[in-house]
């Protein structure tokens, strides 16, 4: 399989602050990756890296390109929403369409209007008369109808309320993803993420300190809450970490049997959100 995303020690230093410290990835073609970590960990400065947007340190190619050096034509097959909708405030909608379909070789008019006319967005509003749902609706029909075979997605619905952001990853999902595309997406709303990822990345501090496909995530922590005579002996194996709910244990396990964790007390899955807290706190990771 051909990597769309392949780094090696990839570094970013502001001054006396180091962004990224040694970054590796790989992720192959028709991914959909999530890269999650807390506040100032790195996330926007891997995409910014990934993008062209800044200079860097390390080895980074991006569909085979150097984004640094190939940036025009690594643009031509990338497409990137921003946390914010960047669109104009005083553009008309289809004025929008008629600029996309001007600049960009592989934007599909048509698909923009199909994925529009599901919305109530009217083509004569001007951007400044549509809600940040509706702006945010409007952008990803505009980057939807790109062919583009990487979509960068920073934190892409901020400000958005819970119904929009369901759309949103829905709309993603069943209107875009076609499994050759990949599709990378750095946000703080872990839960919400979580059913569409195929990988995810753990960063914290400029490092990656966790990576794994869904799939192996899903079989490999196991959440117990522990019985208050068995408690000696589950923390004797070494949990990620341990929390009170309701005057219980509840202890997080990495790669420990079912059968052992059933022995303990009542086990669950944790989701994506929970391994990402325990991780943080553990380690110290809240910055
Ligand atoms: N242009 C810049 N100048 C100076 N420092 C910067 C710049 N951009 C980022 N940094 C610093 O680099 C570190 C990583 O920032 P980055 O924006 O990549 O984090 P992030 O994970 O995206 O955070 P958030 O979730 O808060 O958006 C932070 O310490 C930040 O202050």
């Amino acid at each position: 399989m051909t990597a769309c995303i392949e780094a090696q020690g990839l570094r970013k230093t502001y001054g006396s602050t180091t962004a990224l410290g040694g970054v590796d990835l790989h992720v192959e073609e028709g991914r959909i990756l999530g890269l999650i970590g807390p506040n100032g960990a790195g996330k926007s400065t891997t995409l910014d890296a990934i993008l062209g947007l800044i200079p860097y340190e390390g080895a980074l190619q991006v569909l085979g390109l150097n984004p640094w050096m190939q940036r025009e034509k690594l643009m031509q097959q990338v497409a990137f929403i921003a946390d914010v909708a960047v669109l104009p405030r005083w553009i008309r909608v289809h004025q929008a369409l008629d600029y996309m379909e001007g600049i960009h070789p592989r934007f599909d008019r048509a698909k923009a209007e199909t994925f529009l006319a599901k919305t109530s967005i009217p083509p004569k509003a001007r951007v400044k008369a549509l809600s940040k749902g509706m702006t945010a609706q409007l952008h990803l029909a505009l980057i939807m109808a790109i062919d583009a075979k990487l979509l960068v997605l920073d934190e892409p619905t901020l400000g958005l309320d819970i119904l929009y952001r369901r759309q949103f990853y829905d709309s993603l999902l069943n209107d875009y993803f076609d499994h050759r595309r990949t599709i990378l997406i750095t946000t703080h709303q872990v839960e919400e993420v979580q059913h569409i990822l195929t990988d995810v990345l753990f960063i914290q501090r400029g490092k990656i300190t966790f990576s794994s496909s869904m799939e192996a995530f899903e079989t490999r922590y196991a959440e117990v809450m522990v019985q208050p005579e068995n408690l000696n002996a589950a923390r004797a194996l070494k949990p990620v970490s341990e929390r009170q709910v309701f005057g219980r244990s509840v202890l997080l396990f990495d790669g420990l049997e079912p059968e052992k964790a059933a022995a303990l007390g009542e086990v669950r899955t944790p989701s994506l959100a929970d391994v990402f807290v325990a991780m943080m706190t553990h380690q110290g990771g809240i910055q």
